[in-house]
């Protein structure tokens, strides 16, 4: 078990690990459009500027316009001394994207005092994770919604993996043991690692105490369970109760910490969580919101 000082040392003021939220902002740079797998409830095609959720941005970046975006941002008096976090969480996955890579040494070389954080699927995690190592990545989210195949095909349709094709319980084998090979992998190089989990109701409620315990056994940090926003094929799922994800975390809490300050945000937000910089500056500009 962890003491205090270690656990403050580990997220270092993260705000999406537990650091102050209220004081550290975050930037996520959306760098990363391609995916390679399928969640039913994932969504990207929206670019609107007002909507703010997962998967959404108003515009992909190339990594040069990313590093200007980062100057841009630091040298702002506003949002410059909050941000202490560059994230890249999609809009689809980051590992399945070179551009990642490329955009973290930029920040990396230029502002060696920004922590860098990264979200993925982990399909392609246990390949990954020594570059992310040896980039210094800080912080580390997994989406783990299933441990068993069969509820695993229920949320993901497909994946591509080194080149193929895999569809239902196959996909969802080989993607189940990439994230928790990969997960293991970065507890044993010491990275700070958070579970995000889609609480889907009906589909994966009875996973969740199964992914919790596994996850704190490999050296996950905190458990961040979202509600679904149903989206796409999973559009007819009723989300559930903010009653309902309580008594959830609740009930796993003493496996492994839960992080309740998640405002799903999307993959270009800026700044405080939930008071994102971006869409206040869309909002001044678009009267429709
Ligand atoms: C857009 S993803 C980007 C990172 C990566 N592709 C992944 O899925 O982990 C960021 C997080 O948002 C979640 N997400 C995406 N669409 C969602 C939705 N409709 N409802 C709830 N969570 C969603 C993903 O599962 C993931 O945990
Ligand atoms: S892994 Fe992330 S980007 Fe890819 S489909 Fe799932 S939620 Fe969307």
């Amino acid at each position: 078990m962890a003491t205090a000082c270690e656990m403050k040392k580990k997220i270092q003021g993260h705000p999406c690990f537990g650091g102050n939220h209220q004081k550290n902002g975050r930037m996520h740079l959306a760098v990363a459009p391609k995916c390679n797998i399928k969640c039913g409830y994932c969504s990207r095609k929206h670019d609107c500027a007002n909507e703010s959720r997962p998967g959404v941005t108003s515009r992909i970046m190339t990594p040069m316009e990313a590093i200007s975006k980062v100057r841009e941002v630091m040298a702002s008096p506003i949002a410059g001394p909050i941000i202490k976090v560059v994230g890249i969480a999609g809009p689809g996955d980051p590992l399945a994207n070179e551009e990642t890579f490329t955009t973290f040494e930029m920040v990396k070389q230029e502002f060696p005092q920004l922590m860098l954080c990264l979200s993925t699927n982990g399909l392609l995690l246990p390949e990954s994770i020594d570059r992310l190592y040896e980039l210094g990545l800080h912080s580390l989210t997994v989406t783990i919604n299933a441990m068993d195949p069969q509820v695993g095909a229920q949320i993901y349709s497909h994946i591509i993996y080194h080149g193929k094709h895999y569809t239902g319980v196959e996909g969802a084998k080989i993607l189940i043991a990439n994230q928790f090979e990969g997960v293991k992998r970065a507890g044993e190089l010491g990275m700070t690692i958070k579970i995000n989990t889609v609480l889907t109701p009906g589909i994966n409620d009875g996973q969740i105490p199964l992914i919790a315990a596994r996850v704190k056994e490999l050296g996950a940090f905190v458990m961040n369970i979202m509600p679904i926003i149903p989206q796409a094929e999973l559009a007819h799922i009723t989300p559930p109760s903010e009653e309902y994800l309580a008594e959830i975390r609740k009930a796993n809490e003493g496996t492994i910490g839960q992080f309740a300050h998640c405002k799903q945000c999307r993959a270009d937000a800026i700044g405080l969580i939930g008071q994102d910089l971006n869409l206040t500056i869309a909002e001044a500009a678009c009267p429709t919101r």
